[in-house]
């Protein structure tokens, strides 16, 4: 079976008034299907570049990405993108707001607006899909933005730091959904963190990035029971925090190379 997303030597330069900036420099690591994966690294390392070169927002400068064998030549449907703003429409109802990402693939069939029914159900959110986002929390709001993100059936979800927004409590019980509804769906993920426990907590494994330009510089196997465990339990396994000092000593490592200051 192919990989729900193969990258291959990814090489990205962006250029501006100032000059040319080298964010990524041969980046590479492959998603199969089903699996979860974490990229953690310091800021500006390249995680948010990685996540719009996999939804074909932007072109790579070298190397190639592949989503189930294909190699992406822009955007797909086959790719949901969740952000740590929600991005609602203040003006539209939840449901009407779970409706957009279908709006924008063409009309919204009746098959699909039950879908969205359904799936606000299954979030604790069926009493609010006639309210407005400005009535909703901020965990609701995002539980909108996961329903939007469902409902046009991805095969390969993008979380750029989806809960970072949000009060530590709201956090992981998000956490626990998110992990539960993607595992039952069998979809494909790539999650942007600065949490590593939530990066362990909710991945098959981590990729820890360094940067100057932006590298893989380690890809670190999450133990069996940590990861069949909920993300919740997964923080009390043997193991985890193991795993977290081993991650937390390679951002320390860079960190104190670049001797502390922010380049
Ligand atoms: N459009 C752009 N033009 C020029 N430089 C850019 C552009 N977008 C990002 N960069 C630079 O590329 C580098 C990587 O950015 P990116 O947002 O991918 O990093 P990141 O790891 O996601 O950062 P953070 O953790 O702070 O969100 C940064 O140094 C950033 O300033």
């Amino acid at each position: 079976m192919k990989p729900a997303v193969g990258i291959r030597d990814l090489t990205h330069v962006y250029v501006s008034g100032k000059g040319a900036f080298v964010a990524l420099e041969r980046v590479g690591f492959t998603l199969e299907a089903g699996e979860f994966v974490s990229l953690v690294g310091p800021s500006g390392c390249g995680k948010t570049t990685i996540l719009s070169i996999i939804a074909g927002l932007i072109e790579p400068t070298e190397g190639n990405v592949e989503i189930g064998g294909r190699p992406v030549v822009g955007p797909s449907h086959k790719v949901g993108y969740m952000l740590q703003h929600d991005y609602l429409f203040p003006w539209r109802t939840i449901l009407a707001n779970s409706l957009i990402g279908l709006e924008l693939h063409g009309k919204v069939t009746g098959e699909q607006r039950k879908e969205a029914v359904r799936l606000l159900a299954e979030m604790g959110l069926e009493d609010v899909a006639g309210k407005y986002p400005g009535q909703l929390s901020g965990g609701m709001r995002q539980r909108v933005a996961l329903v939007r993100t469902l409902v046009t059936s991805p095969d390969i979800l993008l979380l750029d730091e989806p809960f970072s927004a949000l009060d530590y409590q709201t956090k992981l019980v998000l956490e626990q959904l998110v992990s539960e509804t993607l595992k039952a769906r069998r979809k494909s993920a790539v999650l942007v963190t600065h949490d590593i426990t939530e990066a362990i907590a909710m991945s098959d494994k981590v990729i820890v990035m360094d940067r100057g330009p932006g590298r893989v510089r380690r890809e670190l196997a999450v133990p069996e029971p940590i990861r069949e465990a909920s993300p919740m339990k997964a923080r009390e396994m043997p193991g985890f925090h193991a795993l977290f000092n081993e991650i937390w000593g390679e951002l320390e490592e860079m960190e104190a190379r670049r001797g502390g200051h922010d380049d």
